[in-house]
């Protein structure tokens, strides 16, 4: 895997079933709602460029929401999300590709795929304007090659955000010829989540690079930190979604205006 740390188990059935998921016959001709503009034209109107995460459940959450999911997309946008980024993974964080393209017909903002796409077929599932590849399960027997991938979904119109966690994985990432790179705070080896990596790591990002600072970001002071360490945008997902807490005591717009409102001196 890239180094020699065991996988937590949760995330080796994960890739088990992606690597036998198959894709689709056709080919995606995707054109895109730009994400770095919609980053710019939040920072101009004074939100924190912020996507919003659509997850229905994940392995590490402790309950799951039922409500419908275009409602929460839509309730999101609503707080200031610039964008959303959309789980299609079925098995284990309840998403679904038909669901992703509900809320990109509902919204305007631009729309990540979040999946474990491993092979060139499987990103012709749905259309998307942005799509996720995570280096760390990626130029592995059986798997795609990351630049090739990346070429790949370039041409269907796709733009990608290169998933990382450690300053190899940026390099690997920037040698491919990543420009929105992000760093993903919680380590799949063990799922546990720490801020620092985003700190650590991101220095080391040439300028020109665009970067999100991914999962475990909780609070204002959260943002503030990771906008200091030198973060373009924040991917959010459970402390909007509230997993745990009950439809009626959950407040997705204001969960994410807490976060798209944050200032950097933030505590
Ligand atoms: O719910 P959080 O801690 O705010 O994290 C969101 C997002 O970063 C996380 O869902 C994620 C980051 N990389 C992934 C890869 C696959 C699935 C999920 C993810």
């Amino acid at each position: 895997m890239g180094d020699s740390e065991e996988i937590a188990p949760a995330v080796e059935s994960i890739l088990a079933t992606a690597r036998e998921r198959g894709g689709a016959d056709g080919r995606v001709d995707v054109e895109p709602r730009s994400l770095t503009d919609a980053f710019a034209d939040a920072e101009a109107d004074g939100r924190v460029p912020v996507i919003a995460e659509v997850k229905p459940t994940s392995p590490t959450a402790v309950g799951e929401r039922t409500e419908d999911p275009v409602a929460l997309a839509e309730q999101m946008v609503e707080g200031g999300a610039a964008a959303l980024s959309v789980l299609t993974e079925p098995e284990h964080f309840g998403g679904s590709a038909a669901t992703l393209a509900r809320i990109r017909e509902a919204v305007d903002v631009p729309v990540l795929r979040k999946d474990f796409v491993l092979h060139e077929e499987q990103l012709d599932v749905v259309e998307a304007d942005v799509i996720l590849l995570i280096v760390r399960f990626l130029d592995e027997p059986g798997t795609g090659d990351l630049a090739d991938l990346l070429s790949a979904a370039r041409e269907r119109g796709f733009q990608v955000l290169v998933e990382t966690h450690t300053a190899d994985e940026l390099a690997r990432a920037v040698e491919a010829g990543a420009e929105i790179v992000g760093v993903n705070n919680r380590d799949l080896a063990k799922l546990a989540v720490d801020l620092d990596t985003f700190e650590r790591v991101a220095p080391d990002a040439p300028e020109g690079v665009t970067l999100v600072a991914e999962s475990g970001i909780q609070s204002p002071a959260d943002v503030a930190r990771m906008r200091r360490a030198g973060a373009d945008a924040l991917l959010v997902g459970s402390a909007i979604m509230d997993h745990g807490a009950p439809a009626e005591e959950t407040d997705v717009t204001a969960n994410t205006r807490r976060l798209t409102t944050a200032t950097t001196t933030h505590e």
